[in-house]
């Protein structure tokens, strides 16, 4: 297989101004299928912003996102043909308050993919189970913890069967005490050979369970490599002196 076909995302000279404030400055990324990438870096890199051009809901202000072999950004493919085969999980869960649980799983498949309720709510539960919430189907989101909130939100994501999955912060809002649960749900994802892009501020995360680390730092890529390489012996500065101050 050449080089291109094993590439999933190839992103090459993103940029990305609000305003005069340039966040993104050409970027170049490409995730290989099965691969775990987590992003790290300071608060206000360009991280997430990063991700929501990647998914389309911020609008690069240059350069190409390429799908496989489908230019993202040529206008040809829809947003929520695109968005079915890179799903995207919040800091924020976004799960529907006023639907329950199983309704927020099976609201996409059954309308973006036409499943039947019977076909899409079997898949539903079964997600569920995956994800150590068997039990929680018939509930409101609001009777559930952060933890529960965003384990239902990686099933929601995952009911579509998404090829690439993109985690914003996922444990940033949740207690410290919930969020093993949602890594482990991660790290299961990750085993099964999910390809993944984490933006995270949990480093032993990113260093158990990556394939790559990319550091941004003013929005640029300042660093990457495999995990040993960037915590065990990061050659940039920039990156010493944020993981000693995040260590
Ligand atoms: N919708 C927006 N409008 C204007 N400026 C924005 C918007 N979103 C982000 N920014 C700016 O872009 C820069 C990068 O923000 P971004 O959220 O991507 O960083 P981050 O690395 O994800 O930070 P954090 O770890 O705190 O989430 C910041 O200066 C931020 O103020």
């Amino acid at each position: 297989m050449s080089e291109t076909k094993q590439s999933m995302l190839t992103i090459t000279k993103l940029s990305k101004y609000y305003g005069k404030n340039h966040v993104l400055k050409k970027v170049n990324l490409n995730v290989k299928k099965g691969e775990v990438v987590c992003i790290i870096g300071p608060s206000g890199s360009g991280k997430s912003t990063f991700l929501r051009c990647i998914n389309l809901l911020e609008r690069p202000s240059s350069g190409s996102i390429f799908y496989q072999d489908n230019d993202v950004l040529d206008g040809k493919w829809k947003t929520n043909e695109y968005r079915q085969h890179v799903g995207m999980v919040f800091q924020g869960y976004y799960l529907f308050p006023f639907k329950k649980v199983i309704d927020n799983i099976t609201m996409a498949p059954r309308t973006l993919k036409n499943k039947n309720k019977a076909e899409a709510e079997v898949e539903a539960l079964e997600l569920l189970k995956k994800v150590g919430l068997a039990d929680k189907d018939d509930v409101y989101p609001a009777s559930l913890s952060g933890g529960q909130k965003q384990r239902v939100a990686i099933a929601r994501a995952l009911a579509m069967h998404p090829e690439l999955l993109l985690f914003d912060e996922p444990t940033s809002a949740l207690d410290p005490e919930l969020v093993g649960e949602v890594l482990r749900v991660m790290k299961g994802l990750a085993e099964e050979g999910m390809t993944m892009v984490v933006v995270t501020h949990e480093m032993g995360f990113a260093r158990e369970v990556a394939n790559r680390v990319i550091f941004m730092e003013g929005g640029y890529i300042v660093e990457e490599g495999a995990p040993e390489e960037i915590f065990g012996n990061p050659k940039n500065e920039r990156t010493r002196e944020f993981l000693a101050r995040v260590l």
